[in-house]
């Protein structure tokens, strides 16, 4: 909160204006309406045409600066708003830039997006509905009763009351009658939003299940139970207001009737009696927007706290570096030093003691069962998580010392899920090249056998009308636009055909030659050509050899390449 509260002071000059001008038209409306009251009274007793006319003029004087008032404190309370609102979707975006591939496993993606999202929204609330309108509220009120004070010792102590009464009891009493209802109301809106978006993603397996009809009722239910709750939101809020209304008239008439005695006992002109009356009618208009400031603060209140929950997430943090190395240019050479790596929250390690050297510009593949941290080797060199023991290493620097950006830059990485956005083949090509001419994309999209797909052609969402293996390859062709040192590939053609894959890999092993090229496969096949094979095996580096020294040692290796003949034959 504390830091949302700066962000919004860093707007100084918009929010002086709108307070400013807030009180200006608060107070405008209450000299108006004093005045009114006044000149209503004054003008019963004859008085002369003197005090009329100023009276008038300062009536019109008055409405100007009510009207104009209220305008200024639109524009700029609503102009700082915006600007904070800008200010703080900047400050948490670079914040999180850094640490989204980390946030993206940690958390369900969508359901953090879509939080921070609305959390960030919610904050625009902050200035207009928390911060100034308790500020506004009690300048007008303490100048209103510094008035009165003169005219009125009692009416100035009942209005004193009812501003603890409208702006801070009821408020007070709401807030706390409504605190586990907007906890209600969050969990209600996470639910639903959770039950479309599995709905929405699951649609096909759901039709394959015949699960379509009851999923759909779960979410029906969702949703009237959140809508019910957020009705009863709403008219908690009005019996809120209700109250505060209430309040204020109840103002009004003690006003009236202790004017009317003390006039009566001689201790207040008569004159000045409607004027008191109107004035307690118009300062509690300041006071309407207290009735929502529970709401609003408490809202605020959670969105920056569960905010701060991401931001302050360690897990998700890319710890500082305290020397940052610059990123080797060439093909690197790549050290792992007894490396162990446990993922946040889990108790097994995924890798143990792991040691190995890749050579400069050498390729390199990984082979081994479903699970057995293939993958968690690329994060790793891909500087996405540090390891808890042990260094990874290129040309000697670990990647404790190296900007990841500046890994990512200098590396090609193709993983097992590539994204492709809604847009052109064109557009998602140029991800990796901007500047990449028509013929170059097409001559890419040729080496990886996708010679028919047109540049034009509009992908929908995720690249739904390809196929699994052409999506593949249109991923591997964003792979060949790019000139880097370092290659790191997971199973980038699972969904190809084998003779397709050797063609594609060809060229792939081609545009790679003389970097530095590790290739997580799962096929055992095409291997003769690596200048040396990793085998893993439950965490652990079990072999490493090249090909026909692994296939003379027979061991790990051997294994698996004869059971993968025998499917074959079996096949
Ligand atoms: N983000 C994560 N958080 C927690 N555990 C994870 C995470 N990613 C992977 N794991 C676990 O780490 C282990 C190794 O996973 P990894 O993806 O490295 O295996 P792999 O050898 O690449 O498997 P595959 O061939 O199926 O892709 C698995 O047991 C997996 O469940």
């Amino acid at each position: 909160m504390k830091q949302i509260r700066s962000l919004v002071l860093r707007e100084k000059r918009d929010v002086f204006l709108s307070v400013m001008f807030g009180f200006l038209a608060g107070m405008g409306a209450v000299a108006l309406f004093a005045n009114s009251g006044y000149l209503i009274s004054r003008a019963a007793v004859t008085p002369a045409l003197a005090i009329l006319t100023i009276t008038i003029a300062l009536l019109k004087l008055f409405s100007f600066t009510r009207a104009l008032s209220r305008y200024g404190e639109r524009l700029y309370s609503h102009r700082a708003t915006f600007t904070m609102l800008s200010n703080v979707r900047t400050h948490f975006f670079k914040k999180l830039e850094p640490m989204a591939p980390r946030i993206s496993q940690r958390f369900r993606s969508g359901d953090l997006l879509s939080r921070i999202v609305g959390d960030v929204e919610s904050l625009q609330d902050y200035f207009l509905r928390v911060f100034y309108p308790p500020v506004v509220m009690l300048t007008v009120f303490t100048a209103t009763i510094a008035v009165t004070l003169y005219f009125s010792p009692v009416t100035a102590g009942i209005l004193a009351a009812g501003l603890l009464v409208t702006g801070w009891l009821i408020p007070s009493w709401y807030a706390f009658r409504q605190r586990k209802n907007a906890a209600d109301v969050r969990e209600a809106r996470g639910k639903v939003s959770t039950e479309a978006a599995e709905f929405l993603y699951g649609f096909q397996d759901l039709k394959l299940h015949q699960r379509l009809a009851h999923k759909e009722e779960e979410l029906l239910q969702q949703s009237k139970h959140y809508v019910s709750q957020q009705a009863e939101a709403a008219r908690r809020r009005l019996a809120s207001r209700t109250w505060n209304q209430t309040a204020a008239f109840a103002v009004s008439w003690l006003v009236l009737a202790s004017g009317a005695a003390l006039t009566a006992a001689g201790q207040l002109d008569g004159v000045f009696l409607a004027m008191l009356v109107m004035i307690s009618l118009t300062v509690f208009e300041n006071a309407v927007p207290m009735a929502a400031y529970p709401s609003y603060a408490h809202e605020s209140r959670r969105a920056a706290g569960r905010l701060d929950e991401v931001m302050a997430d360690e897990a998700s943090k890319i710890p500082e570096k305290e020397e940052k190395h610059p990123f080797p240019e060439t093909a690197p050479e790549v050290e792992f030093n007894n490396v162990t790596f446990t993922f946040p929250d889990e108790n097994r390690p995924v890798l143990r003691d792991v040691s190995f050297h890749l050579p400069k510009g050498t390729a390199t593949a990984v082979v081994g069962a479903s699970g057995s941290g293939k993958s968690t080797l690329l994060q790793l060199l891909l500087g996405i998580y540090i390891p808890e023991a042990g260094e990874v290493k290129f040309n000697g620097f670990s990647t404790r010392s190296l900007d990841e950006k500046d890994i990512w830059r200098h590396t090609n990485a193709v993983l097992q899920d590539q994204h492709f956005f809604y847009g052109t083949v064109r557009e998602n090509l140029q991800l990796a090249d901007e500047t990449a001419s028509d013929e170059k994309l097409e001559e890419v999209l040729e080496s990886v056998q996708l010679p028919y797909l047109s540049l034009d052609l509009e992908l929908r969402e995720k690249a739904s009308d390809l196929s699994g293996g052409e999506k593949q390859r249109l991923g591997l062709s964003r792979a060949l636009l790019r000139d880097t040192p370092v290659w790191l590939l997971d199973e980038p053609t699972s969904s190809v055909d084998a003779s397709t894959e050797q063609h594609v890999l060809e060229k792939i092993y081609q545009s790679a030659s003389r970097k530095t090229l590790l290739h997580v496969s799962h096929r055992l096949q095409g291997l003769e050509d690596m200048d040396q094979i990793l085998v893993m095996e439950d965490g652990k580096l079990a072999e490493q050899g090249t090909y026909s020294e692994l296939m003379k040692k027979q061991g790990v290796f051997y294994k698996m390449k004869q059971t993968e003949a025998e499917l074959f034959m079996t096949g």
